[in-house]
């Protein structure tokens, strides 16, 4: 079957700095694909051009066979921002339910999402009163709550402890083995070797695209960070190089 998401040639400006600078990739379907890279690298302005909510200067994003942002994409893909994207003065509950009203589904729907994400026990919490890895897991609950085909999860086991991001990871692959793909950044390297494929970005460019397997054997080195450190490293000389030219 064809990929969920492919990036042709993307440059996207934002400000006065050139943030991608002519990305092509894929995303495969039914897989975790993992977005990393250094802080400020591109990850967050890829996703948003995913998405569609991002002005890109040239090139082409096509997901799920559409081009990025077109309406009937509207439902079928789920985007869970950096910051947490819920209703303070709304309970989990209650919060996960509207989303899944907009979604055209129903209260077990939002309830089970709740549940999913660990958040049982807080259901009747006010999200304001959650802690921010609560809230966090608040906002998952709602960009979920809809099954979208493709999920693209801006870090989002960033303030969970190891087990709920045990929990939060059995979850993801768990969806991707029903055929839901997703896309999602970490800056934590042991998640890294969980994705089934890795895209790592450096300054708006794409540095690797491959298996963690692929990442160790190219590089020599078994651990990832390392691993990445040389490819960012290589990179770089490459960079220098070609400005020395
Ligand atoms: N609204 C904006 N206006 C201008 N420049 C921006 C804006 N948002 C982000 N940038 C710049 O775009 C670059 C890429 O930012 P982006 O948020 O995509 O990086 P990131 O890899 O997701 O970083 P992090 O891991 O820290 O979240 C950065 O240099 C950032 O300063």
């Amino acid at each position: 079957m064809d990929d969920a998401v492919s990036v042709r040639d993307l440059v996207v400006d934002r400000g006065r700095q050139r943030v991608l600078q002519g990305i092509s990739c894929v995303v495969p379907r039914g897989a975790v694909t993992g977005l990393l890279g250094p802080s400020g690298s591109g990850k967050t302005t890829l996703m948003r051009a995913i998405v569609g909510v991002q002005t890109v200067s040239s090139g082409t994003v096509t997901v799920l066979g559409r081009p990025a942002g077109a309406a009937e994409l509207r439902h079928r893909v789920g985007y869970l921002t950096q910051a947490p994207s819920v209703y303070a003065d709304l309970t989990v509950r209650e919060n996960a339910r509207y989303f899944a009203v907009l979604q055209g589904r129903g209260r077990a729907d939002a309830d089970r999402a709740v549940s999913d994400v660990g958040l049982a026990k807080a259901a009747d919490q006010l999200v304001g009163t959650l802690s921010g890895g609560q809230r966090s897991r608040a906002s998952l609950a709602c960009a979920l709550v809809g099954e979208p085909e493709l999920v693209i999860l801006d870090e989002p086991t960033v303030g969970q402890d190891p087990v709920l991001r045990a929990d939060l990871w059995a979850r993801f692959h768990a969806m991707a083995a029903t055929g839901t793909t997703l896309l999602v950044s970490s800056h934590v390297m042991d998640e890294a070797a969980r994705c089934d494929r890795l895209l790592l970005i450096r300054d708006g460019r794409l540095v690797a695209d491959d298996t963690p397997d692929a990442v160790r054997a190219t590089t020599g080195v078994d651990d990832l960070e390392e691993a990445f450190l040389r490819l960012i490293r290589a990179s770089e000389q490459e960079g220098a190089g070609e400005r020395e030219e």
